[in-house]
């Protein structure tokens, strides 16, 4: 264990499973951690923008540095058996295969991590449940159980407040590609939900559909396979929850106890732990007072007691992958009834760490062909690359249905950039900081020490901050974003983990403390303001050493969410790609479906709407920002 992580607490910020000496140095301008001299150190550790290339898809600056894999395997990847691990392309992960629980072997145990370095298991992630009950003999056993969720009302309906922007939703262009679309809804009425389902929806403040749902509920009550990209923000889950659990309940499906092994009729699945407990949440509040019962697994809490979630009947099932093929491998539950597959985050779950886990999943025992079953995917962001890979997952006659650039940012989150180096950027971060004041304020960072470290470093001058990171045990992980819910922490210092999905109320601020080193991550980080409607503020730190491989796509990003572009980043765009293809002008839409590069327009039918369709040279105008 590294020292760095093992003493002492601040105020308000406990990483109990990874405190740091923080407190007791004056990291904000000392010479400790990451700060200049020895920052060096640090940053080249974690910063090397060269690593991991994705071979095949490039093209996006989705490459992976050290931290973004660790990050994303260890804990974003969330395998509920491999948390902490390092997993890299093909390493074979799971070993592939449903054996029973008591079969199934550790993962190597124990790990390395050398000072500048996160975690590298010994032995990789193969094989293996989390909680094996300390059959690994390294790891101890996952105790964890979450707190009972509420069951008053009142909690379980607490809303998101719609924003002034919320109407606005509907001047956003649509495009729906692939043949016989369903008419799009206009209102909840006309998607002839039933009573149970009404009521909840306007328990729960939705007024009116958002695009996404406009065009989704028809498209997946009629039984056809979606992929749809909309805005952070946008209502994608209820777009896929609502249509699912009205087709359960008109179907009488009804949760048993009678059953050894439970056979959900719905699976979800997400890249992290908050996420789908999440969309867990949703789903719960949407089948309030019905018979259809939803249930979530996911890593980091005591397995037993999610077996004993599921024996008490399951029909939605929501999982992190991991955990949920160690739950089908534990013949827990069956797959035969899925009529309902749902990838949210779906380009991050075909990405480079979740594809296998992906196919295992629609390989498991029982699991019926992509011909027999839904599957729905959704992101705000899908590179055309991972769209061609969900192919495969999906019926040929699937319809793709873009709400507004593919990819873009939400127009309601301003951006800014401040041009820093490594060595003012947390003197920056404190003073924008303290012109914030209480407003809650999510600062992501790149490594998990990073992230202790500058939470350290903001309780020590009296900002009560927390942090959320893979290194955090789930109780920590969970008490974190409620103190940051609840308004104790304002501030939350993140790394990737928290970019995708969060929907925490009343976030006015994101900022980057550290870039992230893909133009994704950043739409998705800067998504968790600006919600709904609501009005939010991005500021990103902007280190021309280490940041210029990002710059032509964020001009993009900003041009296309008709942002104002810093002529020092549009230099710097200039300068990092030559001239001959660089157009920062942004269109107004452009429909990637990624058939559409191919014949497939001539087999498809596709709707724009409200505006005409866009212009030709759209797709060209794609390419060249990406
Ligand atoms: N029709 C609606 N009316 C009012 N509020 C809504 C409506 N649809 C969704 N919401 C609320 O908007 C918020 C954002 O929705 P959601 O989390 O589904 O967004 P998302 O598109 O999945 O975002 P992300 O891309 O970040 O995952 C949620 O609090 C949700 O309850």
């Amino acid at each position: 264990m590294d020292d760095w992580e093992e003493e002492g607490t601040t105020p308000s910020f406990t990483p109990a499973s990874s405190t740091n000496e923080a407190p007791q140095r004056n990291f904000w301008n000392g010479d400790a951690g990451d700060s200049g001299k020895n920052g060096d150190t640090w940053n080249q550790s974690s910063r090397g923008r060269g690593g991991f290339g994705r071979g095949g898809r490039g093209g996006r600056g989705r490459g992976f540095r050290r931290s973004d894999q660790d990050e994303l395997n260890g804990d974003d990847g969330d395998r509920g058996d491999s948390e902490n691990g390092f997993r890299g392309r093909g390493r074979g992960g799971r070993g592939g295969g449903f054996r029973s629980g008591g079969e199934q072997r550790g993962r190597g145990g124990g790990g390395y991590r050398g000072r500048d370095e996160d975690i590298l298991t010994a032995a990789g992630d193969s094989g293996g449940a989390e909680n094996k009950d300390g059959a690994d003999g390294e790891r101890p056993k996952v105790t964890y159980i979450p707190p009972s969720l509420p069951e008053d009302e009142d909690s379980i309906f607490s809303q998101y407040k719609m924003g002034i922007n919320f109407d606005k939703y509907d001047d956003i262009l649509v495009d729906v590609s692939g043949t016989n679309l369903p008419p799009a809804i206009l209102t909840f009425e006309e998607a002839k939900l039933c009573e149970s389902l009404k009521n909840n929806i306007s328990r729960s403040g939705y007024v009116k559909p958002t695009p996404v749902q406009k065009y989704g509920l028809p498209i997946i009550s009629a039984g056809r396979d979606l992929m749809a990209c909309a805005q952070t923000g946008s209502g994608k889950t209820a777009a896929f929850l609502l249509p699912i659990l009205q087709q359960l309940m008109a179907d009488g499906v009804a949760a048993s106890r009678f059953s050894e092994i439970q056979e959900p009729e719905a699976v979800i699945v997400a890249p992290t732990r908050e996420l789908i407990n999440q969309i867990f949440q949703e789903a719960r509040k949407f089948a309030f007072g019905t018979c259809v019962r939803p249930v979530v697994v996911y890593g980091g809490v005591n397995t037993g007691y999610q077996m004993r979630e599921i024996q008490k009947g399951c029909n939605v099932l929501c999982g992190t992958p991991g955990r949920l093929l160690d739950m089908i491998g534990r013949g827990k539950v069956g797959m035969s009834k899925v009529r309902h597959l749902v990838l949210d985050e779906a380009d991050r779950m075909l990405d480079m760490g979740f594809e296998p886990d992906m196919r295992r999943l629609v390989a498991s025992p029982g699991m019926p062909p992509k011909e027999e079953r839904q599957t729905l995917m959704f992101s705000a962001t899908f590179p055309e690359d991972i769209q061609r890979l969900a192919a495969d997952f999906l019926k040929v006659d699937y319809l793709f249905v873009a709400v507004g650039v593919v990819g873009g940012a939400c127009a309601d989150v301003e951006q800014t950039f401040i041009q820093v180096t490594k060595f003012n950027k947390r003197d920056k971060l404190l003073d924008l900081l303290r012109t914030t004041g209480s407003e809650r304020t999510m600062v992501f960072v790149e490594t998990k020490r990073q992230a202790d470290f500058i939470a350290a470093c903001l309780c020590q001058e009296k900002l009560p901050t927390t942090s959320i990171h893979g290194d955090r045990e789930q109780r920590e992980r969970e008490k974190a974003l409620a103190d940051f819910r609840s308004g104790k922490c304002p501030v939350l210092v993140a790394t990737s983990v928290a970019s995708r999905g969060l929907d925490i109320p009343d976030v006015q601020h994101v900022v980057n403390y550290d870039l992230p080193n893909n133009i994704d991550d950043y739409v998705h980080r800067i998504g968790r303001t600006g919600r709904c409607g609501n009005v939010g503020r991005a500021v990103s730190f902007y280190d021309p050493d280490v940041d210029s491989q990002l710059a032509r796509s964020l001009v993009g990003v900003l041009s296309k969410a008709q942002q104002e572009v810093p002529s020092w980043l549009e230099e710097s765009a200039f300068s990092a790609h030559g001239s001959s293809s660089y157009n920062p002008s942004g269109r107004t839409f452009a429909s990637t479906d990624s058939r559409k590069g191919d014949s497939f327009q001539d087999r498809s039918s596709s709707a724009t709407t409200p505006a005409a369709a866009p212009p030709a040279a759209a797709a060209a105008d794609d390419e060249d920002w990406e």
